[in-house]
């Protein structure tokens, strides 16, 4: 396997902040949090379900639901993000589903997130293989991502979102399909990446598991918290 083939963020050394952030739905507090993500940090969120881990995911990404009411700011470094339209953030983003392409080759889901500024057909091809090989999967540059495994799939989905050179990661539940020894697996994979990229994550997840693997901060917001 290839070290960091196309996938190492240059200049991953600013911090995420959460500054303030609330978000209300019908007039009730989901989500009142204040934070600083270090670059390499994982911040894990727990919770009871619904209780608005993923719309704060989708507050920092900047695709939150207008039904919702949120207030604060994102700042990536000293870049004020909250005004910034999703595409234009570089977030990171594992859901729950590795979500690839279907009617695109595995090699073809990586060469998609290459950042335009890598030009040249087989320079972005070579990107890819090295992205693949990366994670043990050197040859499967032309497979349909159907015939994939889960564990494989999610090591995909991770290469995809590391060669577009996020600034930052957000983790919705990527590991809860997987079963015990892929999880574990995976997200040693998920996070020691984080950190050599020196990525700053936020991890939702109902496994303390999970939370414990990450190795940094654990909040936990609660319905039972809001009022
Ligand atoms: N687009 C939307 N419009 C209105 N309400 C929504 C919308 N999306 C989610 N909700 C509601 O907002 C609340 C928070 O949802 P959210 O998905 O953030 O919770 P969660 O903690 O991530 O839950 P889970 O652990 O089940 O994924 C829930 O009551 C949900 O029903």
């Amino acid at each position: 396997m290839r070290e960091n083939a196309g996938t190492k963020s240059a200049n991953n050394t600013a911090c995420l902040t959460l500054s303030n952030i609330t978000i209300r739905l019908g007039g009730r507090m989901l989500i009142a949090l204040t934070a600083g993500i270090a670059p390499g940090e994982v911040l894990t969120i727990m919770g009871p379900s619904g209780s608005g881990k993923s719309s704060l995911l989708a507050f920092v990404g900047g695709f939150l639901d207008p039904a919702f009411d949120a207030g604060g700011r994102v700042l990536i470094g000293t870049r004020d993000l909250t005004e910034i339209a999703a595409n234009q953030r570089h977030a990171g983003i594992l859901f729950q589903d590795p979500l690839l392409f279907p009617h695109l080759s595995v090699g073809g889901n990586i060469v998609f997130a290459i950042p335009a500024a890598v030009k040249g057909r087989s320079a972005r091809r070579r990107l890819a293989e090295a992205a693949l090989d990366e994670v043990g999967l050197g040859g499967f540059y032309d497979r349909d991502p159907d015939t994939l495994s889960g564990g494989q799939k999610a090591r995909v989905a991770l290469q995809r979102v590391l060669v577009s050179h996020p600034r930052f990661l957000l983790l919705d539940e990527p590991f809860s399909k997987l079963d015990a020894a892929l999880r574990e697996q995976t997200r040693e994979l998920v996070f020691s990446k984080a950190r050599s990229a020196g990525l700053p994550t936020i991890l939702v997840t109902h496994d303390s598991a999970d939370a414990e693997a990450a190795g940094g901060r654990v909040i936990e917001i609660g319905m039972e918290e809001q009022g």
